[in-house]
């Protein structure tokens, strides 16, 4: 996928400053994967975060699509890169070539689903696969507004979280909660990473080995 032109670079070139090509627009670029079975909401979540709004309409992934925002932390400026892989095994092979890379995975399931739960266990053993034990990982329990059908122990999750040093949180795609919370925890344990590793910023700037691949963006109603 060719980079995109920012206003900035462009008005740089029609001013003759080409120099300006070279300014960032921003400090960090992470790229960040959702990832779980079919239906537990890894499009709504993106969708809450990224464009703040929900749809009751299901959609089913096809292979790989990914939205950007840019957010601050520290008075530095994060760009997410946040990619929505299909859950269903189907399109498996197209996913795994995009788990590389990757500097944070975010682990979905649906808390009124216990097969979804029982699920993550596969996730982390094929990401650990392709994208290897480097990333920051998350546990995410979705659809908490589904009270009176929740299945999964939000306990017996967080036990599972703390074995595997990760954190846990509940989250709901429609109403909101801790959508935010689930990206701007994950974005500051990997910069935290970073800089406890001293890596150069520029280092991470995943332009190369992200923004090149081809990404899938095509949704089908079930
Ligand atoms: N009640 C409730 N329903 C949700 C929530 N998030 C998603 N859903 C519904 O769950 C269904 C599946 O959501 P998707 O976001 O398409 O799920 P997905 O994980 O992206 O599924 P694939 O693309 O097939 O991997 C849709 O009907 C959504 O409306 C939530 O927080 N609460």
């Amino acid at each position: 996928m060719p980079l995109p032109l920012t206003a900035a670079w462009g008005r740089s070139l029609r001013e003759g400053r080409t120099s300006a090509i070279f300014e960032a627009e921003y400090d960090y670029l992470f790229k960040l994967l959702l990832i779980g079975d079919s239906g537990v909401g890894k499009s709504c979540l993106l969708l809450r975060f990224t464009d703040n709004t929900y749809s009751e309409n299901c959609i089913t992934t096809i292979g790989v699509d990914f939205k950007i925002r840019t957010i601050q932390l520290d008075g530095k400026t994060v760009k997410l890169q946040i990619w929505d892989t299909a859950g269903q095994e189907r399109f498996s092979t197209i996913s795994s070539s995009y788990y590389r890379g990757a500097h944070g995975v975010i682990f979905v399931y649906d808390m009124s689903n216990p097969k979804s739960y029982a699920s993550v266990k596969r996730w982390l053993k094929e990401v650990e696969r392709y994208a290897g034990d480097s990333a920051n990982k998350l546990l995410v329990g979705n659809k908490s507004d589904l009270v009176s059908e929740k299945m999964v122990d939000s306990v017996e999750a967080k036990k599972f979280a703390d074995s595997l040093g990760i954190t846990f949180l509940e989250t709901s795609a429609k109403n909101a909660s801790n959508v935010e919370k689930v990206f701007l925890t994950m974005a500051t344990e990997i910069k935290n990473r970073i800089r406890s590793l001293e890596f150069e910023p520029r280092f991470l700037d995943a332009k190369s080995s992200t923004l090149s691949a081809t990404p899938h963006c095509k949704k089908f109603p079930h």
